[in-house]
């Protein structure tokens, strides 16, 4: 594929996104698979697409001193033609300026009129020669901070009600940095050494984690379509939620509840650890979903997980009282954890959707608890820094049951690295992006007692 084409893909991906508040990944991998992009092609139209969402509200700050009309006023292709191709010139080294501005101007020609790919030029060229506008000239500092780390205003202005100034900033900026891949060891399969080692083989680089034993870091290349991977010794898994399994600790032979399951990650993870004995119910909403648990399981050659089609809030009415040994609500939350992973949430999330899903997430709980035996332990978790949806809810839940406590051990069945994170001592874990290499990710346990 012809450089040019790679960035008309781009183009077509980043409007469909802002036109259907479509998910970047999902459409990204869909465009790959039906263009036809070609292997070499993958990684610039990846980072185009990514980096262009991800530093939306920067660019359009740069974007807005040089442009006669208003943005909004502007045809939404040529907008985002325009943040593209000024995405490449401020933030890609290794793309010269004059290449992106005439791979622009060929673009505009081709979808619009001579006056439009005269006014990209013109912008674009004006940029060149005068250079970006201060960002220190935004008065407000809460509005400088945001466009700076290109967040919208009402998300900054929470995390510093949150979490004060430093902490937002270094987790505003480690959102604009690149994730880090890692990947789960089916430790039923093999060991860490043997799944590097097979991924070697295929011209996967990757190394041992020194946070997870079961983890490794992928530094190059892309597992899946691997051999290992293929035949199940690994699972793509963020670190922050391979924890999740590590909180809730099964045993061998127990009985365990995975609320909200899907994809099968957790589920798989603690079938993993209690060496597919035991039995796992794993539900979840969506109907499609539930079949991707049963895919990763038997990829992974698990045989103890029981996907089920089902609302969590309805749990109590669907299985025994105090039949479970241990339950976990992985719940639906607004992911403002993964916005590295996924710069689309921070442009179509809301407030609202905060509250509205605090309120699904306080439901779960209550609606399982009464399927957990004495003695037994949940842990609820989400992928958000957001205190609604974290301390908040389970706080509340804790509060209103007196048979649930925190659980103050979970800090020793955590990996040496995570046992001075924010709270542990107080049965719950925050991690921030930025931090320690993973997600904004939050765990949280509970113990019922006897
Ligand atoms: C954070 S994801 C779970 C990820 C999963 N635990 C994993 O590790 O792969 C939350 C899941 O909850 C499901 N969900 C949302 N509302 C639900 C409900 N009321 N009952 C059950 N599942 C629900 C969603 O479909 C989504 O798959």
């Amino acid at each position: 594929m012809k450089q040019g084409n790679v960035r008309e893909a781009a183009l077509d991906v980043l409007i469909k996104i802002e036109k259907n508040q479509a998910y970047s990944n999902l459409l990204l991998n869909e465009t790959i698979k039906q263009s036809k992009v070609l292997e070499k092609d993958v990684p610039l139209l990846t980072e185009l697409v990514y980096g262009t969402l991800q530093y939306k509200r920067t660019l359009d700050f740069y974007l807005s001193t040089f442009s006669k009309k208003t943005l909004n006023k502007l045809d939404l292709w040529v907008l985002i033609l325009l943040r593209m191709s000024l995405y490449q010139m401020v933030y890609l080294d290794r793309i010269p300026d004059r290449a992106a501005i005439h791979e622009a101007v060929q673009i505009a020609k081709k979808r619009g009129h001579q006056g439009i790919s005269g006014m990209v030029n013109g912008i674009l060229r004006s940029i060149q020669r005068e250079g970006l506008p201060n960002i220190d000239s935004i008065e407000d500092p809460v509005e400088k901070m945001a466009v700076g780390t290109s967040h919208p205003t009402w998300l900054i202005s929470r995390w510093l009600d949150q979490y004060g100034s430093e902490r937002t900033e270094l987790m505003a900026k480690a959102n604009l940095q690149h994730p880090t891949y890692s990947a789960r060891v089916n430790l039923l399969k093999g060991s860490v050494v043997d799944a590097i080692l097979s991924l070697e083989q295929d011209g996967i680089e990757s190394k041992k984690s020194d946070q997870i034993p079961e983890s490794i870091i992928i530094t190059k290349g892309s597992i899946i379509g691997t051999k290992a991977f293929k035949e199940g010794w690994l699972t793509i898994q963020d670190e922050g939620s391979m924890l999740v399994a590590h909180a809730l600790s099964p045993e061998k032979d127990q009985m365990v509840l995975d609320a909200c399951a899907a994809p099968g990650g957790k589920s798989t993870h603690l079938s993993e650890r209690m060496q597919n004995t035991g039995k796992i119910i794993s539900l979840d909403i969506h109907k499609h979903k539930v079949g991707l648990i049963e895919q990763q399981a038997n990829r992974l050659g698990l045989t103890n997980i029981h996907a089920n089609l089902l609302d969590a809030r309805k749990a109590t009415e669907n299985f025994e009282k105090e039949s479970f040994d241990r339950i976990l609500v992985d719940a639906p939350c607004s992911g403002l954890g993964v916005i590295q992973r996924k710069p689309d949430v921070k442009w179509t999330k809301t407030e609202e959707d905060i509250f509205r899903l605090s309120s699904i997430q306080k439901d779960i709980l209550d609606s399982v608890w009464p399927l957990l035996k004495k003695g037994g332990r949940l842990v609820y978790s989400t992928c958000t820094v957001d205190l609604e949806e974290n301390n908040h809810v389970i706080t509340s839940f804790v509060s209103s049951h007196e048979d649930a406590l925190f659980d103050r051990d979970l800090k020793d069945r955590l990996p040496e690295s995570f046992r001075d994170c924010l709270n542990v001592d107080k049965g719950m874990i925050q991690l921030f992006p930025g931090e320690k290499g993973t997600d904004g990710f939050f765990i949280s346990a509970v113990q019922k007692i006897n």
